[in-house]
């Protein structure tokens, strides 16, 4: 009966934030609601870590932020509370032992389960003994995400959580993270640049180029508004006419062209048409002949 209108966890308006007279970001919107796991996609020095970094109030810059409802310039204190922040998997000590990592993660975050950790580990090969440098690679993952899972955030923000790890264990971290931990009351903002490997949990992007959001659309949208065709040689001209934003030529005389928002039965005249991958997308978009 009572319609709820939920408030964004994350409302972004024009932030700014400059290094040494470079922008780092330069009127970034964004809005994120709540149960949401959101890509956040950009090439190197595009600003995504001072994004987050704004988000969870370690840097000073200037713009409105509201993150759960509160200003992390002013009250990240509280804000901490609802928020796990993961940098990257692969900065775990060496010398640390399991024990350690949980004793460590118990005394800085309030939300911490500990026994929640526990059942997590009894999964596992991980024994309480057991340091970091004796971990294979995968074990390491399973015990961040053991200590990752046990932490009840309303918030989770990962910064290339999978840097340095091969691609059995990326993709069994994303699968672990989608299946044990996420559910509607939790959001996740991820940023990577391993966009093939994130894409089927994303349920929004944003790519972010220069400062600047160039892209903000639920997956499912991007679905319907970006559509890829094989173009036969003899409608090259005719399937140009519609500007694609961006053509690649293939082995054998084939031309691939992505199209914004033009109709599928249109397109589909001119050759064989698919939805195209998060990081053709990507690259279309960041070439610049979009603007
Ligand atoms: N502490 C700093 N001092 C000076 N310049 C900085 C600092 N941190 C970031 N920058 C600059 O701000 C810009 C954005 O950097 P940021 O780390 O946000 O990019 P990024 O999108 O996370 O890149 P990457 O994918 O390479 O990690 C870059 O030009 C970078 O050189």
């Amino acid at each position: 009966m009572n319609a709820v209108i939920e408030t964004p966890v994350i409302t972004a308006r024009n932030l700014t934030k400059t290094y040494k007279g470079a922008r780092a970001l330069d009127g970034t919107s964004f809005q994120i609601p709540a149960g949401r796991i959101v890509g956040l996609i950009g090439p190197n020095g595009a600003g995504k870590t001072t994004a987050l970094k704004a988000l969870l109030g370690l840097i000073r810059f200037d713009g409105e932020m509201s993150v759960l409802g509160r200003d992390p310039r002013t009250e990240r204190d509280a804000l901490m509370n609802d928020v796990c922040f993961i940098a990257d998997v692969a900065v775990l000590p060496r010398w640390m032992r399991v024990r350690d990592a949980i004793d460590f993660v118990e005394g800085v975050h309030p939300r911490f389960d500990r026994a929640r950790c526990e059942r997590f580990l009894a999964n596992t090969k991980l024994g309480p003994k057991q340091r970091v440098r004796e971990m294979s690679k995968g074990m390491i993952v399973q015990l961040h995400l053991a200590l990752v899972m046990a932490i009840d955030a309303k918030l989770l923000v990962l910064d290339e959580p999978t840097l340095g790890l091969d691609i059995l264990y990326r993709k069994q971290f994303y699968q672990r993270l989608l299946e044990d931990y996420f559910d509607e009351q939790k959001t996740i903002i991820v940023t990577t640049h391993q966009v093939e490997e994130i894409e089927h949990i994303l349920t929004d992007v944003l790519f972010i180029q220069n400062g600047k959001i160039v892209l903000d659309a639920p997956m499912d949208d991007v679905g319907e508004r970006f559509v890829e065709v094989l173009v036969n040689a003899e409608h090259l001209d005719a399937a140009r006419a519609h500007r694609p934003i961006d053509e690649r030529a293939l082995p054998f005389g084939k031309t691939v062209m992505l199209f914004d928002s033009v109709p599928v039965s249109t397109l589909s005249t001119y050759g064989e048409t698919r939805t195209p991958g998060l990081a053709d997308l990507f690259v279309a978009t960041m070439k610049g002949a979009y603007a």
